[in-house]
């Protein structure tokens, strides 16, 4: 599992309930049981354990399997690399202080605070020769590891490899990068891992002679907080440097409009927007281009002769699209031959990233966008099942089982449901996100289940605020899979708050108006 989805998974199980304190404390007891049988294992006779443990959350799991090998008779010995008033990780604060405040002890536990490098090179276990068999356990950096190791933490590591003792990582061998498995100037060389819920994936890559033998933990993570969205999920959010110039945070084109309709582009422009995009162009027929840039002065609107989108704006809208990051087809468009035409030409040409809703999903052949992975659906079931029916007529699957409810335990069976839902949606290569009461976003063997959103959102145009979302995402960098879950997550989201505020009575513009908070989770 990659560190970021880790991170992601961890958070969101707060999302569920589940405390991260109460995981830290399951993998700390987790951690103590494995180090118990490791040493009964290796040695006929008790033997002293040192914990190294550093300033986040990987020290935390170190301070609570303290207690627990404690608790089964073990001497423990805790080296501090970091000062007690500078621990990062609220949880592995927390657990240190039940640390010191089993003082005066009764138990065999030593605490010794390694403020200095010379502290490090002084401590008991660089002269290591005074014990012959004891048990290191390496809790200083997990998957938070940012950069060059600091000195300190950098001794510890040529210290811990240096001495004689049986040698445990927790989570991941302190100073290897967890995503890749490289180490870029040094690591603690265990003969055992021990991660938790899942391998990281730099475990897997870099092989047992740098990681020893690998144990996973059950830290009692459900697999809901894997594929239910949540707020841990935002993590995936670029972060913007902070030199960044207009137009380096996402350019969106938006092709949409129609005699009939100038709101639905318009409120996609405006969420796109909300959500960061720096320019957003709307191409538009006249008979729209005026009110939507009455509407807002924030959109470029680029007036097309007529009263629809046709065939013979293909070369101007092609233009515009080199312009931009990312382009969305539909909102407002209307269904008409013409338009069908453009937009089929445009869905063949267009090899940015690509968003396709609302009229342009009745409009656009399947067969001219399958094989492209940039490409984001946004059906509701009943679109859905419209755009991929041969599909489904191919795999013979009855429509009716197609559900997306909330009643009874529909998705409690992925191997059924979601595969069955998978099974069509393969036939492309890019992302579906199905709107329903529960929103499935899919693509190839990935899927994520996300529950934000109310009835009230019912109300006309949020879906052109979910497309304007998802292309000012991917206009940001984003993949499609993670632009299409976040969308329709922070949409929700933007939705659920409208409806605490304003009841019912709130319509898509106020939607929109919360998107930028919710992106920084202050909501
Ligand atoms: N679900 C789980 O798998 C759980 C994992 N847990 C453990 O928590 C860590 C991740 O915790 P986090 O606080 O995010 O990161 P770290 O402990 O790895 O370290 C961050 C800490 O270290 C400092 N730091 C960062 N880089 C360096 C560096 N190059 N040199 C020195 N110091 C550095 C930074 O300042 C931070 O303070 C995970 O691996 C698990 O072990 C939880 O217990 C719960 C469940
Ligand atoms: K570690």
């Amino acid at each position: 599992m990659d560190p970021i989805d880790m991170m992601i998974t961890d958070i969101n199980c707060e999302c569920l309930g589940l405390s991260r304190l109460c995981l830290m404390e399951s993998a700390g007891k987790s951690l103590a049981e494995e180090v118990g049988k490791i040493a009964v294992y290796t040695f006929s006779k008790p033997v002293k354990i040192a914990i190294f443990t550093g300033s986040g959350g990987n020290g935390g799991d170190g301070f609570v399997a303290a207690r627990y090998l404690l608790n089964r008779g073990y001497d423990v010995d805790i080296y501090m690399l970091t000062d007690k008033d500078n621990i990062h990780s609220d949880n592995a604060k927390t657990n240190f202080e039940i640390i010191t405040n089993m003082e005066p002890r009764l138990s065999h536990l030593t605490v010794h605070y390694l403020d200095t490098i010379e502290d490090v090179n002084n401590c008991d276990i660089a002269q290591s020769e005074s014990f012959s068999e004891f048990i290191i356990v390496d809790a200083i950096l997990g998957t938070g590891i940012k950069g060059e190791l600091r000195p300190k933490v950098k001794r510890a590591v040529e210290v811990i490899n240096k001495s004689n003792g049986l040698t445990v990582s927790v989570d991941v061998p302190s100073g290897m990068d967890p995503l890749t498995g490289e180490v870029s100037d040094v690591a603690v060389e265990p003969h055992y891992t021990i991660s938790f819920h899942r391998v990281k994936t730099g475990i897997h890559l870099a092989g047992e002679d740098k990681v020893g033998g690998i144990v996973t933990c059950d830290i009692g993570i459900p697999i809901e907080a894997e594929y239910f969205m949540g707020y841990g999920d935002l993590l995936r959010l670029k972060n913007r440097p902070s030199k960044s110039h207009k137009g380096n945070n996402g350019k969106v084109l938006i092709v949409g409009g129609s005699k009939d309709y100038s709101g639905a582009p318009t409120i996609a422009g405006l969420s796109a927007i909300s959500s960061g995009a720096d320019l957003v162009y709307v191409a538009a027929p006249e008979s729209a281009s005026l009110a939507i840039k009455s509407t807002s002065p924030d959109l470029i609107v680029r007036s097309l002769e007529g009263d629809y989108l046709t065939s013979q704006h293909a070369e101007e809208i092609l233009e515009l699209v080199e312009e931009v990051d990312a382009v969305l087809l539909g909102p407002g468009a209307s269904l008409n031959d013409e338009t069908a035409k453009l937009f089929n030409i445009l869905a063949t040409k267009i090899k940015k990233p690509l968003v396709i809703d609302a009229d342009a999903l009745k409009l656009v052949d399947i067969n001219l966008i399958k094989n492209n992975e940039n490409v984001i659906l946004t059906p509701h079931l009943f679109e859905f099942k419209t755009f991929f029916a041969d599909k489904i007529k191919e795999l013979a699957i009855d429509e009716s089982k197609l559900k997306l409810s909330l009643a009874g335990t529909e998705f409690s069976s992925i191997d059924e449901n979601i595969s069955m839902f998978q099974q069509i949606t393969k036939a492309i290569k890019g992302t579906v996100i199905i709107k329903g009461e529960y929103d499935l976003i899919l693509s190839g063997n990935k899927f994520k289940i996300n529950k934000t959103g109310n009835p009230g959102m019912t109300v006309g145009g949020t879906g052109d605020a979910l497309s304007g979302l998802a292309t000012s995402l991917l206009s940001q960098g984003l993949d499609t899979f993670n632009a299409a879950a976040l969308a329709i997550y922070i949409n929700g989201r933007a939705g659920d708050v409208a409806m605490n505020k304003q009841g019912y009575g709130f319509s898509a513009t106020d939607l929109i108006g919360y998107i930028g908070a919710i992106m920084v989770n202050r909501w």
